[in-house]
């Protein structure tokens, strides 16, 4: 062993260019604070009576961009990056590798395509990693009999996918995007391997066939259906929301019959799990979910490593089980470290990034920069974490790493009653009076289950670590229409601000557990919501201003335009070399500049409302799963990034109005300047105002066509046309009064 037995499993580095950043950080904090000073010492100076509420205001706004600008500093400080070892890994762990649990959730087979479930099924299954340790579960929140079915079918094709996929080194491993990329990538070369891809073919074909024509019929197959006992179960099934556990273990390397593939070699052992739902309990949505897995597996499996993905996010890369033990099995940090997260790729984003799915600057910078204050968010889907940690277990020095586990005991005869009594643990009523969802297991009550468990766990001393490979590890779906992206981001920034209020809070509860760093970089993400206020604020009151010939900003000639002007080019500047590091496209960085724009005006404020409604006790919080199939004119549009509307909402009323009312603003200045003689020079006195109202007509570009000039049915629906005609035109008028 020698030398060897010493060198880490993996190393970290730091970011580069961090002095220039931090410089320019410095400066644009100094230039912040004269913006402060001159908002406050004009306010005292009680000589201007015109506008003194809308200063007032202005210095509101001010005052919170500037505190949210220092707060995301924190994660652009240390930007940390990490590199596995997998090669050091084999060489010392190959004979001991733990088991690992991996859990795929799905919840409703009409948006989530059982197809779409089995291909990241069948994805992880395969895994570069020995398959007696790896055990897949997959469930079913839709308790789904189709689903059920594709699994099945995709248990008994695994039998040929794993061999295949493991003599050819092929990747990606979930076979639909496997013969996708061959399209574009170009066919195998050797002889062999193309004939044998022939027949793989041909079998995915069948079964997509058949699994493909159930979904449409909504029905089994009679043949199946008497072949197989576990369709059984839905006899007795009564709806999506009233049913007895249903529990199958496909796949087990203990079932004599059953559990090798053409070559002989072990399955990956495959359950399938509906955990009970009944009315009157309530099932927690996802959090529910992954807990009653936690339990199911810790009888039938109990690997000491869990993978969570989503059922839209397929393995794209075999290794990454390997990658992510390095950091878990290091000898010298991978006690301390609980989970690890990868980053969350979008397989379907075109390339100007057309609704911002991409989050790149998180992705790409500000997770990093979480990293170097001791780790990063657990945000569900492609992230592994340690048993222990997840199940609540606290860290203390004295922790250490034991890999070692005692082979289950189960005999062949015991399969069936392995399923019974882990039956019993998916049943709704096992969590009464227990502290599963407070003290064990992913927390309850909140639309980011997975945020405030990674926090929670944070908390207890363990570390994080942030793994973003040049090859991505996963890929998923991102939502394809603008309401549906709206609707997502209410959910995420209603429960971030949740967290913030709830006994977990990073800025209280997290004090002294975690870093500073770490405490402000939560908050970033925990006060999302309440950006909604300033950038309302700004989006209405300065044009409304300007229309009426009232500045709130200070003069081009006036040093105090300085700061002002310094503040606007280095932030944007600085905003779009960011995005170009990511590799983003100048399109890219505008659409996301919008969608920016679109989210803090419609999803922030609905959630602040609803996070309001909550806390009084007037509403429930509900997860409204993201549907990941698009209809074909849409999608058509989506791959033009033609921006999808299609539905009325009240969100996108609100957006209309914005965008109406600065137009408004921005047509009768113009109007103005050109029949007036003094007009230009208006200009001249308030340029930050025009500069504001212009940008604010040009980002909206897309919505002004969705309203007046398309014709598709991706346009604004005409109910939300109106209204916002009527609501934009209103507050003009009533302004003009005021
Ligand atoms: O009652 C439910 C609701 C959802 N899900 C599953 O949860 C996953 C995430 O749902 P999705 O609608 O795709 O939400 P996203 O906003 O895309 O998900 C992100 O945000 C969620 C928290 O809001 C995390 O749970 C996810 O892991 C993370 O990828 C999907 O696999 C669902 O099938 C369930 O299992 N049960
Ligand atoms: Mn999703």
């Amino acid at each position: 062993m020698g030398s060897l037995e010493y060198s880490p499993l993996f190393e970290t580095k730091r970011g580069r260019g961090r002095i220039i950043y931090r410089s320019f950080a410095i400066s644009l904090f100094v230039a912040i604070c004269f913006i402060w000073f001159y908002r406050f010492s004009h306010i005292l100076d009680t000589k201007f009576e015109d506008g003194k509420w809308a200063w007032l205001g202005m210095f509101g706004a001010e005052l919170w961009f500037g505190f949210y600008w220092i707060l995301t500093q924190a994660l652009r400080w240390t930007l940390v990056f990490r590199q596995p070892f997998v090669n050091r890994l084999s060489q010392r762990y190959e004979k001991r590798l733990p088991g690992v649990d991996i859990f795929v959730c799905t919840a409703d087979p009409d948006i989530e395509p059982p197809m779409m479930v089995i291909n990241t099924v069948l994805s992880v299954m395969a895994y570069d990693y020995p398959t007696e340790k790896l055990s897949v579960y997959l469930s079913d929140d839709g308790g789904s009999e189709i689903t059920f079915y594709a699994l099945l079918e995709a248990s008994n094709f695994a039998k040929h996918w794993l061999p295949f996929s493991k003599r050819f080194k092929v990747e990606p491993r979930s076979p639909a995007a496997y013969f996708k990329s061959i399209l574009s990538s170009g066919y195998p070369t050797d002889p062999l391997q193309l004939k044998e891809l022939a027949a793989i073919k041909k079998l995915y074909d069948e079964m997509e066939k058949r699994i493909e024509d159930a979904t449409k019929l909504g029905e089994v197959p009679k043949e199946a259906r008497l072949k197989h006992k576990g369709f059984s179960y839905w006899d007795s099934y009564f709806s999506r929301r009233d049913h007895d556990t249903i529990l199958q273990i496909l796949l087990h390397k203990k079932d004599p019959h059953n559990s090798k593939d053409i070559d002989g070699c072990v399955l990956p052992t495959l359950v399938y799990v509906a955990r009970e739902k009944r009315p009157q309990y309530f099932h927690n949505f996802k959090a529910g979910a992954m807990n009653s897995l936690l339990r199911v597996s810790s009888h039938i499996s109990n690997g000491k490593i869990i993978l969570n993905v989503d059922c839209d996010m397929y393995s794209n890369n075999s290794q990454s089980v390997r990658d992510s033990l390095c950091f878990l099995m290091d000898e010298e940090k991978g006690h301390e470290i609980a989970f690890v997260q990868f980053p969350q790729i979008f397989e379907n984003a075109t390339k100007n990034d057309l609704y911002g799915c991409c989050l790149l600057s998180i992705s790409e910078v500000e997770f990093h920069g979480a990293d170097g204050f001791g780790g990063p968010l657990y945000i569900g889907s492609g992230c592994f974490h340690k048993r222990e940690s997840l199940c609540g277990m606290k860290f203390t020095d004295q922790y250490r790493n034991d890999w070692n586990s005692e082979d289950d005991q189960f005999k062949e005869a015991f399969l069936h009653e392995l399923e019974e009594q882990s039956k019993t643990l998916a049943s709704c009523n096992y969590e009464e009076n227990t502290s599963w969802g407070k003290e064990i297991g992913l927390k309850y009550g909140c639309p980011v289950e997975d945020v405030i468990t990674g926090l929670s766990i944070q908390c207890k001393g363990w570390k994080s670590v942030y793994y973003n490979p040049s090859r991505k590890a996963f890929l998923g779906l991102a939502p394809t229409t603008l309401p549906q992206t709206l609707v997502q981001h209410k959910r995420w920034s209603e429960g971030d601000l949740q967290i913030l209020l709830s006994k977990y809070s990073p800025a209280w509860y997290g004090f002294g557990k975690i870093s500073l760093g770490l405490q402000m970089g939560y908050c970033v993400y925990c006060l999302w919501a309440p950006n909604c206020l300033a950038t309302l604020y700004y989006s209405i009151i300065p044009s409304l201003y300007l229309r009426k010939g009232i500045p709130l900003f200070p003069k081009m000639s006036s040093p105090w335009f300085i700061p002002f002007a310094y503040v606007i080019v280095g932030e944007t500047t600085y905003s779009l070399l960011e995005f170009f590091f990511c590799w983003g496209t100048f399109q890219g960085w505008w659409n996301e500049l919008r969608i920016w724009l679109y989210k803090r005006t419609s999803s922030y404020l609905f959630a602040c409302i609803d996070t309001i409604l909550k806390l009084f006790g007037f509403s429930d919080s509900t997860f409204i799963i993201t549907t990941k199939v698009t209809a074909e004119d849409a999608s058509k549009r989506y791959e033009k990034e033609i921006m999808e509307f299609g539905v009325s909402s009240p969100m996108l009323t609100i957006l209309a109005t914005l965008a109406l009312l600065n137009l408004f603003c921005s047509l009768s200045v113009l109007k103005d300047a050109v029949i007036w003689k003094g007009g230009l020079e208006a200009f001249e006195t308030m340029v930050l105002q025009v500069l504001l109202s212009g940008f604010l007509v040009l980002i909206n570009f897309p919505l002004y066509q969705g309203l007046f000039l398309r014709k598709d049915n991706g346009r604004l629906p005409i109910s939300v046309s109106i209204k916002s005609i009527v609501l934009s035109l209103s507050v003009l008028i009533s302004f003009s009064f005021a």
